[in-house]
Formats: structure tokens, C-alpha cells, sequence
């Protein structure tokens, strides 16, 4: 019997603003899975993310994920999955507390058993710490630093258990302590089964935990397999040393359980 696949792409193209943006895409991302989508700027890495996820519209092919098409989104499960754009404010100048922001991930069309109250706060709560920011709950977003910013996007994300994670970019603009933290979240993630689907210009200090590689040109998969060694005379001192776990500051007093469920 085949197993469900987290993600299955096939033939897919779509066009936008009247140009061929992605053609004849296939891939399949199985579960516990942590690939990552490579290739220069304007390759095409973020529209595919959107299409899988149906945010934009597919011109051709099919996407399926956890076996549902997501031409019908209702079918779709989406509280097992999870969505870090590419950096965006976590907020649209709305005043919102890290805590208001990450609470926002409990919501959502179709969830029936949408948390509410204390058990939605303690879950948020649960979240925030994980990416380090417990202390930051009740400050507006808007004071936030860029790296820290991305920490509430991802602690959103969290906050749904999310058995399909979805980042993109998520190293870009972000201090080196930030990123090697983001290191650590993620491989603490991938020990627990989340199937991870990653868009980078570089794999950075996500090498380790980056296992095949899906690598775009101009809307076309171009390799698909193991990741590509780091350029010539850039072979990340810094993380062939230092074990992600072991990194950051914040780290050490959040080393933190990434489960969110209080109970
Ligand atoms: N809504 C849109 N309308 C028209 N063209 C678009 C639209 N969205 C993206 N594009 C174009 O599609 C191409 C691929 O963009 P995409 O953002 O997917 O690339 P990317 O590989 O993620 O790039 P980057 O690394 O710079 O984020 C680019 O040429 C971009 O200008």
C-alpha cells in the first residue's frame, strides 16, 4: 500500500501577469522529509510554494497534498499544515501584540475545534517560547527587529503542531544568532517528523538539516537529489563546529520543548 504523500506535484506550469512562471514541475515530498528549493532570484522558487499551497492559480498539472487536490481546498487538511512567508511585518500596522500574532494561527476556515481561551493562550505562549520571545508576548510586533519579527511568523506557524511546514527564505535578513537559532528549531522539528519544505538562495546554516535538494531555472526543476556542496572557499566554519543545539544564547535557557499542546 502506498503511503500518503505530503506533497505530490505533477506537470505543473502556471502563468502569471502573461508569463510562464513554473513549467512542468513534478515532485513528491514524502513524509519526514526535509527538502529544500534552490535556485538564483526570479527562478521561481517562491511561486512554487504558492501554487502548491494554492494561493496562486496552477495553468496546468495537478497539486495534491496529504492525497487531497488543492483545486478543492476544502479537502484539503490544512491545520496539518504550516506557512512561514517570505519576510513580510508581522503585522499591517495594526497594533498587535506577539502574542495576539501568534494566537491568529489558531484560527482559521474549517477548524471546527478552533482554540479559544486560556488553553489558546497557553498554546501560544508554548509557541513564543519555543522560538525564544516567551518574554516578548505582550510587546507590539512593530518594535520588533527583522529577525525577531520572523521568530513570531514562525512561532504562528508552530502554534498549529504542523505536520507539513512550509518556510521560505527564512534565513534572509536575519543575524547570524538568529539563523543558527533557526537551525536549532528546525532540526528539533525534523527529530520529531515534520516533513520540511524549505526555500533558500543558500542552505547556510540549514545545511544539516537539508536533505535533498530541489533546485529551480527558469520555472524548470533542474536537479532534483542530494544537496549541492557549498561553493569554493565557502565551507561555513562556523557550523561545521558548532552543533545548532548548541548555539545561541537563547537557547540555552529556551532549549525549549517545541510541543505546544499544555495538556
Ligand atoms: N504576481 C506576479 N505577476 C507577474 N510576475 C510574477 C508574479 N509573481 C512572481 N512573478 C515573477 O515570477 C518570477 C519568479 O518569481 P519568484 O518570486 O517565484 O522567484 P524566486 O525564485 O522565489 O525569487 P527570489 O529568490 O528573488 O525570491 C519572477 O520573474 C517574478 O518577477
Amino acid at each position: 500500500m502506498n503511503a500518503i504523500l505530503p506533497v505530490a506535484v505533477e506537470g505543473l506550469a502556471v502563468h502569471l501577469g502573461g508569463s510562464r512562471i513554473l513549467d512542468d514541475v513534478a515532485l513528491s515530498v514524502s513524509s519526514g522529509e526535509s527538502v529544500a528549493f534552490l535556485g538564483a532570484n526570479g527562478s521561481g522558487k517562491s511561486t512554487l510554494v504558492r501554487a502548491i499551497l494554492g494561493i496562486v492559480p496552477a495553468s496546468a498539472g495537478s497539486v495534491e497534498l496529504f492525497g487531497e487536490s488543492v483545486a478543492a481546498r476544502r479537502s484539503v487538511p490544512w491545520s496539518r499544515i504550516g506557512y512561514v512567508p517570505q519576510r513580510v511585518t508581522a503585522s499591517s500596522g495594526v497594533p498587535a501584540t506577539a502574542l495576539e500574532v501568534v494566537r491568529s494561527g489558531l484560527l482559521g476556515r474549517g477548524r471546527l475545534w478552533a482554540d479559544v481561551g486560556p488553553r489558546a493562550k497557553r498554546k501560544a505562549l508554548a509557541a513564543l517560547s519555543a522560538v525564544g520571545l516567551e518574554d516578548r508576548a505582550r510587546d507590539h510586533v512593530q518594535v520588533f527587529s527583522g529577525g525577531q519579527a520572523q521568530r513570531v511568523l514562525i512561532a504562528r506557524a508552530l502554534v498549529r503542531e504542523p505536520d507539513l511546514l512550509f518556510l521560505d527564505e527564512p534565513l534572509a535578513g536575519i543575524d547570524r544568532d538568529s539563523r543558527r537559532a533557526l537551525a536549532s528549531i528546525l532540526s528539533e522539528l525534523r527529530e520529531r517528523g515534520t516533513t520540511l519544505v524549505t526555500v533558500l538562495h543558500e542552505m547556510g546554516e540549514l545545511e544539516p538539516i537539508v536533505e535533498r535538494a530541489v533546485v529551480l531555472e527558469g520555472g524548470r526543476v533542474v536537479h532534483d537529489g542530494a544537496p549541492p556542496p557549498p561553493p569554493p572557499g565557502h565551507d561555513h566554519p562556523e557550523h561545521d563546529h558548532v552543533h545548532p543545539h548548541d548555539s545561541a544564547d537563547w537557547q540555552a535557557h529556551h532549549a525549549p520543548t517545541l510541543r505546544m499542546d499544555p495538556s
